[in-house]
C-alpha cells in the first residue's frame, strides 16, 4: 500500500468577529487530503484533516515542503511493522526530516494539518473509529461520552448586551452547560457589565469560562484577575503572552480560581516549560493544547507523557480548536473534554450530523476514521478536493 498523492487548499473561514487580540476578517484554514491506493468496501480510502482557527492556512509550507517529503519517503518505510497499514510515527519522522528543533514558528501548523489526514487515513485502512484504535494502542478503554462546551461571546461590531444574551441563551438551548466568551477586547468596566450580563442570563443552568487570548500584561492581568476571583468562573483563560510563564506564575497567586492556557503553545518541550515554569496547578487548571496547531497527535502522545512525568492527569486537558480530531483523542486517552463553535467556523468545527450535545456531553458515532464521512456539510467539501 502506499501514498500516491497529498493535495492542499486554502479555504476562507472568514468572519467579523474579535477576540482581544486579533479579527477573523481574513482567516484561513488548510484543508488536505492524504490519498492512499488502498480500496475499501468500494472505496478508495482518503485522510482529510484541516489546522484550527486562529492561525492561518499553511498551504505554502506544505507545498513546498511537507507534502514532498511524504511523497518522497520510501513507501514502505512509512508502513506498520505489519506492513498493512500506515504509521503516523514514521511519516511524522519523514516530515520532520533536516527540520532543527525549536523556533516552532508554523511548521507546526503544517505538520499537525497533515498528521489528522494521516489518522483518519490510518483508521480508515483498520476499519475503526480513531478513537477505539488509539484506546486499543494504549491498552485503554475507550468513552465515547465526551464533556464539551460552548466557545464564542466574541467582540463584533453592534454586539451589545441583549445579544451576547441571546447567543449565550442559544447555548444552553443545544445542550450545552458550560459556556465561554471573550473578555480583554473591552475596558475592564464594559467586560465586567458583559460578565454580569452573561452571569445572570445563564443563572444556575451553567458555568461560564472566560478568554483573554493573551492580552494582557501583567498589571492589567492583577488587576482583572482581583475582577473575576469575585465570579464564580468556570476558568479564566490565557490571561497573558502564552511564552510568558512567569506572568502566569504570578497571576495565579492572584486568581485562586481555575485557569486555563495552552492554545498557542505547539509542541512539547513548550507544554513542558508551561508545567516548569507557568505555576499551573494540577488540581485546578486546564491545559488547551491542540493537536490541529501544534505538530498533529504524534507530537500530543509526547506532550500527554511530559503531563505525567509532571504529575498531570490527561483529564486536566481540554483542547482548543472544536475539531473532530480532539473529540477522537478525548474519547480514545480520557481528556477532559473538547472545546466546540456550535456558531462558527463551519464547516470544519462541530459534529457528525446525528449528534446532539447532552447536558454537556455528546456521544461518539461509531464511524470509520476522525467521522468526518458523519457531517454532510464537512465531507461534501472535502471529497470536492480529492475524490
Ligand atoms: O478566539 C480565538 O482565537 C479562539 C480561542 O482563543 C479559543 O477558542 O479559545
Ligand atoms: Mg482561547
Amino acid at each position: 500500500m502506499r501514498i500516491t498523492d497529498v493535495v492542499e487548499i486554502t479555504k476562507p473561514i472568514a468572519s467579523p468577529i474579535r477576540n482581544a487580540y486579533i479579527d477573523f476578517s481574513k482567516m484561513t484554514a488548510s484543508l488536505v487530503a492524504v490519498v492512499t491506493d488502498v480500496i475499501k468496501d468500494g472505496r478508495r480510502v482518503v485522510g482529510y484533516g484541516f489546522n484550527s482557527n486562529g492561525r492561518y492556512g499553511q498551504g505554502g509550507l506544505i507545498r513546498e515542503r511537507f507534502r514532498d517529503r511524504i511523497l518522497q519517503a520510501d513507501p514502505d518505510g512509512v508502513l506498520d511493522s505489519s506492513g498493512g497499514n500506515l504509521d503516523p510515527h514514521r511519516l511524522w519522522d519523514a516530515m520532520m526530516a533536516n527540520e532543527k528543533p525549536g523556533g516552532h514558528g508554523e511548521r507546526s501548523v503544517a505538520v499537525g494539518t497533515l498528521d489528522m489526514a494521516i489518522w483518519d487515513a490510518t483508521a480508515k485502512i483498520a476499519g475503526q473509529p480513531l478513537f477505539r484504535m488509539l484506546a486499543e494502542i494504549n491498552g485503554a478503554r475507550a468513552n465515547p461520552r465526551v464533556f464539551v462546551y460552548a466557545a464564542g461571546g466574541y467582540y463584533y461590531p453592534g454586539k451589545d448586551l441583549a445579544a451576547l444574551r441571546h447567543e449565550m441563551r442559544g447555548y444552553l438551548n443545544r445542550g450545552y452547560n458550560l459556556v465561554k466568551m471573550k473578555i480583554g477586547g473591552a475596558s475592564i468596566d464594559e467586560d465586567r457589565r458583559r460578565i454580569d450580563a452573561v452571569l445572570d442570563e445563564i443563572g444556575n443552568d451553567a458555568r461560564l469560562a472566560v478568554d483573554a487570548n493573551g492580552r494582557f500584561d501583567l498589571e492589567t492581568g492583577i488587576a482583572y484577575a482581583k475582577m473575576l476571583r469575585d465570579y464564580p468562573l468556570f476558568w479564566f483563560e490565557e490571561a497573558g503572552d502564552p511564552l510568558d510563564y512567569s506572568l502566569q506564575a504570578a497571576l495565579s497567586g492572584f486568581y485562586p480560581g481555575s485557569m486555563a492556557t495552552g492554545e498557542n503553545l505547539f509542541s512539547h518541550q513548550d507544554a513542558r516549560n508551561l508545567l516548569r515554569y507557568g505555576g499551573m496547578r494540577p488540581d485546578r487548571d486546564y491545559l488547551q493544547f491542540d493537536c490541529a496547531l501544534s505538530y498533529g497527535l504524534v507530537e500530543y502522545l509526547r506532550t500527554l507523557e511530559v503531563l505525567k512525568q509532571f504529575g498531570w492527569s490527561a483529564s486536566r486537558c481540554v483542547p482548543h480548536g472544536g475539531h473532530q480530531m480532539s473529540l477522537n483523542i478525548a474519547a480514545g486517552l480520557g481528556l477532559g473534554g473538547n472545546e466546540s463553535y456550535p456558531d462558527l467556523f463551519q464547516p470544519y468545527g462541530g459534529f457528525p450530523d446525528s449528534v446532539t450535545v447532552d447536558n454537556g456531553y455528546i456521544t461518539m458515532p461509531e464511524l470509520p476514521g476522525i467521522g468526518f464521512e458523519g457531517k454532510s456539510d464537512l465531507i461534501s467539501v472535502m471529497r470536492e478536493l480529492a475524490e
